[in-house]
């Protein structure tokens, strides 16, 4: 809906009122349409003011009603009214102008924003394009390049960014409607043909080919097989060659091809599971909506190794004040030089003072005797992890939480030596910690509402997008995870090469393939977590270690390099090979290739041929496999939770959605007979025979996701 009202006798001002972000629904789309028209007509009338109620201006079109079928006025020539309209338009921009938002301020004559306020051309992560004029007005108005750039990467920037652009003509710290109403009033009567974006030439930059043929390079690279980027660019380069009206057939063309693509529709999923995911509930009844999150001023921080170096960031940049513990000076000194190198250099970067004055560094656990939280962030070893949370349970006052960051320990055998197993919850971050979004809140089964809030809200506070999950080993996403390297692994042994591995599934959108990463993060560290699951020992035989352990099939490879001392980038061979230790270029190895023949050699497996289909199949679909089973023992609360733990922490590719959108996609079924064909090849293999909720869903005929918990015969939530 669209509000219409006359101020100062000869301004129509017009409020968009679709809470909570004014997004342009038909009915919103219908009541500007009249609104402008009666502001038109009306004689009285000299100016118009566009403006968002309860301070918002507008979130863009409602993506809510791309899945159902268009209604209502479009949207293009709606903007293209306004702009040929012979009153003068003005934008009063307050909180946000995005995607389709933006577009429509860009159809006003003129913009007023709010020094607050974020605009910006987001539809690229959501699949589509910014088809409502706006890939032929930007570049008109801001050049090429800087057109190219926030239209194929979607990011938001502030008012003063929009103001250097010439995106808006005025920012105010002040009332920006009222900034509006007072531009409106002053500019009546002056020729409005120069504000009308679509009748400007669009400003060419002089090597026009260099500069579409880098922004190619670079958005295959942010986001491998994406479609939207590179339609995006498209849809750009129209503008630079193409008048206006010819451009804009372009663009439609383009976002036809969008707006039904899966990729689409996987983005657009990914928009709501995120928000989703917030929304948390557990068996008691407590749920996001109904507990109260305790506030954190202060926090401490127990071990500066990399995770724990990455928190303090974290939690720093967040305004905490941290108080971080090391046990030796020497761990200490290289951990205070890391996290101040950080918070400079981050500092830097936004040309604002680095917070040093937030973090004090310590070797006694006596300074948490005052904090609100302790992260513990320690070596791995629930040993140690133990004697860590009895200490702390002596030193932190009694009502302090206390949070372990274990990727997959029991939560609740660390809470059990403690004075308070309520105020004990798992905040799992992902390396480096200061950068990536996910947070796994591990739920245990004495965690108060109180405490899973305040972890789940941390977690928001610190800019990640918190899940939360039940107390099983390694979680959601390393229980999977574990899965996934050994179909990897079997690969191998098979007859495929660690890169051939990753190209397969590089090609199917990951960031990096699952070998780089192994290198990336250190093959010691898998090593060490299968000797404490007792699979690797003193009773292996070193010369022929058993391909069989704890009744299932087992890849002794990763150990085998291990053994040599490659432990990945570190150690400057993995498997692949590095310029050096700490390198990041890396080059296949044909000593490894040479490792691998000896190996099949010597357990007598003749080498086939792996296909690129067999590789993505088995490590994907043995993801969603587990998935399955992950919601069958109640660990995640829906399909939509266990996807964005893989999306924000694995490096899925978002535009496929997660591993179980990506499932349901591809069709339940299909999926369904592939594991049984990879399971009948493999039979000891036991991940690889289709989880019991996964042919039920199939028995019953693929239901939708938001269905499939019904088929789960009895719900234990372990959250
Ligand atoms: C052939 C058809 C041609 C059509 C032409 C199409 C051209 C234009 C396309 C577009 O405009 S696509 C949409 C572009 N806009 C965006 O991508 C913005 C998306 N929203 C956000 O980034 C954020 O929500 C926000 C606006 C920055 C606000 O963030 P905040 O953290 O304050 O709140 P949230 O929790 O994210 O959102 C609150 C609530 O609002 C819902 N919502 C937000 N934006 C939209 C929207 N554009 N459409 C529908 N719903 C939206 C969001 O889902 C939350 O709802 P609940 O989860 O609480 O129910």
């Amino acid at each position: 809906m669209a509000q219409y009202a006359r101020t100062k006798g000869s301004i129509a001002l017009i409020t968009l009122t679709n809470p909570p972000v004014n997004a342009l629904s038909a009915a919103v789309r219908k009541g500007i349409t009249e609104a402008v028209a009666r502001a038109f007509k009306d004689t009285r009338v000299k100016a118009v003011v566009l403006c968002g109620e309860n301070g918002k201006f507008c979130g863009g079109a409602d993506i809510r009603e791309f899945a159902k079928a268009m209604s209502g006025p479009p949207l293009v020539p709606m903007i293209h009214a306004i702009e040929a309209g012979e009153k003068p338009v003005v934008a009063a921009i307050e909180e946000m102008a995005l995607g389709g938002g933006l577009e429509l301020a860009l159809g006003c004559h003129y913009r007023v924003a709010h020094a607050k306020a974020r605009l910006g051309l987001p539809e690229v992560t959501l699949g589509l394009l910014p088809a409502a004029g706006g890939t032929q007005r930007l570049p008109r108005l801001t050049g090429i390049p800087a057109a190219l750039d926030l239209i194929t990467t979607g990011r938001h920037i502030s008012a003063q960014e929009a103001l250097k652009l010439g995106i808006v003509d005025r920012v105010t710290e002040g009332n920006a409607v009222e900034a509006a109403v007072e531009l409106a009033l002053s500019v009546v009567g002056r020729p409005l043909a120069p504000r009308r974006l679509s009748n400007h030439a669009t400003p060419l930059p002089a090597d026009l080919d260099g500069v579409f043929e880098e922004v190619l390079v670079q958005v295959k690279r942010r986001a491998r097989g994406a479609m939207a980027p590179v339609a995006c660019a498209k849809a750009v380069r129209a503008a630079a060659e193409l008048p206006y009206s010819r451009g804009l057939e372009c663009e439609r063309e383009l976002m036809n091809t969008l707006f039904t693509s899966g990729q689409a529709r996987a983005l657009q999923y990914c928009f709501f599971a995120q928000r989703a995911a917030g929304k948390w509930s557990l068996p008691n009844g407590a749920r996001w909506d109904n507990s109260r999150p305790r506030a954190v001023h202060t926090a401490g921080v127990i071990g500066l190794g990399t995770m724990g170096r990455g928190i303090a960031v974290c939690l720093v940049k967040a305004g905490i004040s941290v108080v971080a513990v090391e046990t030796e000076e020497k761990q200490l000194d290289s951990g205070r030089r890391a996290v101040r190198g950080m918070l400079e250099r981050d500092a830097k970067r936004r040309g604002v003072t680095a917070p040093l004055h937030m973090i004090t560094f310590t070797l006694s656990m006596q300074q948490l005797r005052d904090v609100d939280l302790v992260i513990e962030a320690v070596f791995e070893d629930m040993a140690l992890k133990k004697s860590v949370f009895a200490e702390l349970s002596r030193v932190c006052r009694p009502n302090a939480l206390l949070c372990t960051n274990t990727s997959g320990l029991d939560v609740d055998e660390l809470a059990s030596v403690t004075d308070r197993p309520p105020l004990v919850v798992g905040m799992h971050f992902f390396a480096p910690a200061h950068v990536m979004k996910l947070l796994e809140v591990i739920c245990g089964p004495r965690s108060s509402p109180e405490t899973v809030a305040t972890a789940m809200t941390l977690g928001k506070r610190l800019g990640k997008v918190s899940v939360a999950v039940g107390n099983c080993p390694g979680f959601v996403g390393n229980r999977m995870l574990k899965l996934y390297l050994d179909q990897a692994h079997f690969l191998l042994e098979e007859g495929a090469s660690p890169e051939q591995v990753d190209q397969a599934l590089e090609e199917f959108g990951f960031a990096l393939g699952i070998f780089k990463v192994a290198d990336l993060s250190g093959l010691d560290i898998g090593w060490r977590v299968r000797k404490a699951a007792g699979l690797i020992g003193p009773d292996v035989d070193p010369k022929f270690p058993s391909r069989h352990r704890q009744g299932r099939r087992y890849c002794p490879l990763p150990d085998l390099l291990c053994e040599q001392g490659r432990l990945g980038q570190k150690s400057g061979r993995g498997w692949y090979l590095y310029d050096s230790a700490g390198g990041k270029e890396a080059r296949p190895d044909p000593a490894i290739s040479s490792f691998l023949q000896e190996y099949r050699l010597r357990y007598g497996i003749s080498a086939r041929r792996i296909t690129e289909q067999e590789v993505v199949e088995r490590c994907v679909f043995v993801l969603a496999n587990e998935g399955f089973r992950i919601l069958e023992d109640g660990m995640a609360a829906a399909p939509e939770d266990i996807d964005m733990v893989y999306v924000f922490g694995y490096g899925w590719p978002r535009h496929r959605g997660g591993p179980m959108f990506h499932a349901a996609q591809v069709g339940l079924a299909t999926v369904l007979q592939r594991l049984e064909f990879y399971h009948r090849q493999n039979p000891d293999i036991p991940h690889l025979q289709p989880s019991t909720l996964l042919r039920r869903l199939v028995g019953a005929r693929s239901p939708p996701m938001q269905q499939w918990k019904q088929h789960i015969r009895s719900i234990n939530s372990q959250l």
